[in-house]
């Protein structure tokens, strides 16, 4: 029934569109089955369409989550361990604050001071540019012909080290050359030991009884003894030898030379060092079995024109300061080329402050091995292991503490207000006769004391760096000739600086650092004589210079007076080891407030505004 309805209305009405009505709801329009399938492919399309759209949208749904739950998972994971590195974190300082707790403040300054000393120790080795570029390094010292005697040679190392420790001379290093206790026996030319003799050199000091045969071996040489303990011969007295055997074997003409060079880091020194070299080639030429050896003084503020005779004939020895010896041959007045002694008195400080660089450009003019020596009375830790490192195979000798006072000397330490300072100078100075010297740190001042003692009545002559070179030698000769009582100087004369029987030294104001004490109080009390030496100190005096003083005083078995045994130090009240400034030597301060480093900063700054002292140029 249905289909016959059907097929009537498709008989009425052929065409496929007819509009719904109520009666006929059930009727379905004819669609041609192309048409259908059309429409079916369409349908189905669509609604794969659909349904990947959907599987889209859920798969990007799904991917959302995912993504946030990562993210979530993420975020969790972070804050966990950061908690856990910032739980870490507090307890390692916790742990640390526990440990420092246990620490006491010496340990604390000892690690603070280690630190700083890694810091500081980067420093390039001590060789010329030229070896460290190529990467040249010797390994063995020079040879030479001396042999120590057979006697000697013939006695156990048990023995050797016996005659070092009846010296108090400590040694450090490979194969250490045996000590000789008389200058006969190191092979000394007769005409040398006849003229030592002649002026109370009769036996070898302990430096130069282990010092000499070491040097003599051809060994790299780190000399250190107190003051007026006769270093000076210890290191000419090998390079005398080695020019005397080398113009022995062929003697020098004009142009050839020098075989050898010490130097100085003060004009006043190398000049003095120059007048005992000269002193000593006179007596061993003087029969005329030995040669004349000819030799220079390379100093600055003195015409070269001087010295011409000498520099028309072969050259042996140059003494000099660095600035001058640089000039001379960087202006080829002599050369390197035969060069192979190198010797630097008061080493610490040439190769230290304001000389390093000198030092190592000096260095690059030598064209073969070279046996280096440094001497000093005056060495730090810091300086010795630079220098070691430096040096092949060296020998240490070392007589005393580096840096100790000079048992010789009775050291005096008083407490003078400033304003009273002038006045109480000239009661000091009817403590001895004359010579008398006075120190002072400031040029200033140095000029201010010797005008009020010139006005009292005085005869006193001064020296610092700001004198003119004519100003500085009349003042050393006029002294040493004992024409003038009383020399003021500012640290200039302070090291190495040899004068007669001085009676006493009064330090009108303390040096900030104990090693430049040690050196000025070290002009009396020299060769085995007695000395005495005053010390000006009051408010104006640093805490720890005096705590530096203090312990310096305790180790020569000086008295300490009730001013200084009542400063304490802040090190001893937390207990431990207390060991000396490796960087300055004093024994009352650790690096970190070491006022020698903070010199260093100082002159840096100075060195930039190009400020020169005037000292060893
Ligand atoms: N073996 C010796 N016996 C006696 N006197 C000596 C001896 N050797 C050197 N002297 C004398 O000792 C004095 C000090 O010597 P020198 O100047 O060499 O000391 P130094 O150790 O270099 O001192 P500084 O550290 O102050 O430079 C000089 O006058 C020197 O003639």
């Amino acid at each position: 029934m249905e289909t016959s309805t059907k097929r009537r209305r498709i008989q009425r009405s052929p065409s496929p569109v007819y509009k719904l009505d109520d009666e006929n709801d059930e009727y379905e329009p004819y669609i041609p089955v192309a048409q259908r399938r059309q429409q079916k492919l369409a349908k189905l399309q669509s609604w794969g369409a659909s349904v990947e759209q959907r599987a889209k949208k859920q798969q990007e749904e799904i991917d959302e989550r995912e993504d946030a739950q990562r993210e979530e998972e993420l975020r969790r994971e972070k804050a966990r361990m950061e908690r856990t590195l910032l739980m870490e974190a507090q307890e390692v300082h916790q742990k640390r604050a526990a440990e420092d707790s246990k620490k006491t403040e010496t340990e604390k300054a000892e690690e603070a001071d280690n630190e700083i000393l890694e810091a500081i120790k980067s420093r390039r080795k001590l060789a010329s540019d030229m070896e460290l570029a190529k990467g040249i390094q010797y390994i063995d010292s020079l040879k030479t012909s001396w042999r120590p005697p057979k006697y000697v040679r013939e006695r156990s190392e048990e023995q050797h080290q016996k005659i070092r420790e009846k010296y108090h001379i400590l040694v450090d290093g490979e194969n250490i050359p045996p000590p000789i206790e008389h200058f006969v026996d190191m092979k000394v030319p007769g005409p040398i030991l006849e003229y030592l003799k002649a002026n109370r050199i009769v036996l070898p000091t302990p430096i130069q009884l282990q010092g000499i045969p070491a040097a003599f071996s051809g060994r790299d040489l780190i000399g250190i003894a107190f003051t007026g303990s006769g270093k000076t011969l210890a290191f000419c007295l090998p390079l005398i030898m080695m020019a005397l055997e080398e113009e022995m074997k062929l003697p020098f003409i004009r142009g050839e030379g020098p075989v050898g060079i010490i130097l100085c880091p003060s004009r006043e020194l190398a000049n003095q060092t120059y007048e005992n070299v000269v002193t000593w080639c006179s007596a061993l030429a003087k029969d005329g079995k030995y040669s004349q050896l000819n030799t220079v003084l390379c100093i600055g503020g003195i015409s070269m024109s001087e010295q011409s005779h000498v520099m028309s004939k072969g050259l042996h020895i140059v003494v000099a300061t660095p600035g001058r010896l640089i000039d001379m041959l960087e202006k080829k007045r002599f050369t390197f080329n035969n060069c192979k002694y190198l010797c630097m008195d008061e080493a610490d400080r040439m190769i230290d402050l304001g000389f390093e660089d000198d030092v190592r450009n000096i260095m690059s003019f030598f064209k073969r091995q070279r046996q280096t020596l440094l001497f000093s009375a005056t060495m730090p830790r810091k300086i010795q292991d630079f220098a070691q490192e430096s040096l092949i195979k060296p020998v240490l000798v070392n007589v005393g503490r580096a840096g100790a006072a000079n048992l010789d000397v009775l050291q005096v330490v008083e407490y003078v207000k400033q304003e009273a300072k002038m006045v109480y100078l000239l009661e000091c100075l009817q403590k001895t006769p004359p010579p008398v010297i006075i120190f002072s740190e400031n040029k200033n001042e140095v000029d201010d004391i010797q005008e009020y003692l010139l006005l009292k009545g005085v005869e006193a002559v001064a020296i610092h760096g700001s004198k003119s070179q004519e100003e500085r030698q009349y003042a050393i000769k006029s002294f040493k000739s004992g024409a003038k009582d009383v020399m003021v100087a500012s640290g200039v004369a302070s090291k190495g600086l040899d004068f007669n029987d001085i009676q006493h030294v009064i330090i009108f104001s303390m040096p900030k650092e104990i090693e430049d004490y040690v050196h000025q109080i070290g002009r009396t009390g020299r060769s085995g004589k007695t000395g005495i030496a005053t010390t000006f100190v009051n408010m104006n005096t640093a805490e720890q210079t005096l705590l530096d003083l203090k312990y310096l005083l305790m180790e020569a078995g000086q008295k300490v007076p009730p001013f200084l045994s009542t400063i304490d130090d802040p090190r001893a009240a937390q207990g431990g080891t207390l060991k000396g400034c490796s960087v300055c030597g004093g024994l009352g301060h650790g690096i970190s407030n070491c006022p020698k480093l903070e010199d260093v900063k100082r002159r840096e700054m100075a060195s930039h505004r190009g400020a020169d002292d005037g000292g060893g140029y």
